[in-house]
């Protein structure tokens, strides 16, 4: 069987400053390929839990390990390396950069990662062909290409920030509601896409969402609430 791209065993974490557990959770584990809904109330952790899979936080208590690596095994600067190594990230706010083209936006983590450079060279020819590959593939026409993505719709910059997550094929892309500038039909083709896209470069997906109604595309859901122990003390207290 192949390494996990997730795994989080007995994690326990905490807030800086906070007496209660956020997160309490005893095993949670994402496999190669796998689509991955994360639903729940606001508040009850969502966001920390993709931190902690993104080794942006580290839990007090347990480990949590991306393609085989703890987190908590790794310094700060190794940390940066393994997260844009084996991670592509879309944000709610799509953090592209404003001064660079819609298509180095896409290149960002080829820049940053040899990996992920190579793995985009090999797979398309050259890093840049392989960005175009998948702007075209979330629909994004070559005369977008060379704009700034302040001259781009919201949708736009959305499909952006999704090409720039897979680009160069990393183990899991991690989404923390995506969708949430988008109307609903934008919303649906948005997830599509994604799916569609992640399924080609071979990423899992860990998505993140209030919005039920798209949990049906994904191959799994997880209520977090339910997943974590930590919420169910917080219930019964
Ligand atoms: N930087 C922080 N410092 C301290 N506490 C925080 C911080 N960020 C989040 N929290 C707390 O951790 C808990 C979980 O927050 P988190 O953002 O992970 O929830 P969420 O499910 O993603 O919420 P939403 O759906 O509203 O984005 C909340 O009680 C929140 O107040």
């Amino acid at each position: 069987m192949s390494t996990p791209v997730l795994q989080v065993e007995g994690l326990r974490f905490a807030w800086p400053g906070s007496r209660e557990d956020c997160l309490d959770i005893a095993a949670f584990t994402v496999a190669a390929g796998d689509t991955v809904f994360v639903h729940g109330p606001s508040g009850c952790g969502k966001s920390s839990l993709l931190a902690l899979a993104a080794g942006v936080l580290l839990p007090q208590h347990g480990r949590v390990l991306l393609a085989g690596r703890d987190w908590q095994g790794l310094g700060r600067a190794a940390r940066d390396r393994w997260r844009v190594d084996h991670v592509g990230i879309v944000f709610q706010q799509f953090n592209l950069l404003p001064y660079l083209s819609v298509l180095d936006n896409v290149l960002l983590p080829c820049r940053f990662s040899k990996q992920r450079q190579r793995a985009a060279a090999q797979q398309g020819g050259s890093a840049r062909a392989q960005a175009g590959h998948w702007l075209a593939a979330m629909g994004l026409d070559e005369a977008l290409w060379s704009r700034q993505p302040g001259q781009l719709s919201v949708g736009q910059q959305q499909r952006v920030a999704a090409a720039r997550a897979l680009v160069g094929m990393p183990a899991l892309v991690i989404a923390d509601e995506p969708t949430s500038a988008l109307d609903e039909d934008r919303r649906d083709a948005f997830v599509d896409l994604l799916l569609a896209a992640c399924a080609g470069a071979g990423s899992a997906l860990l998505f993140v969402s209030h919005d039920r109604r798209l949990a049906p595309r994904f191959g799994r859901q997880v209520a977090l609430p339910e997943l974590n122990r930590a919420a169910a003390g917080r219930a019964v207290a």
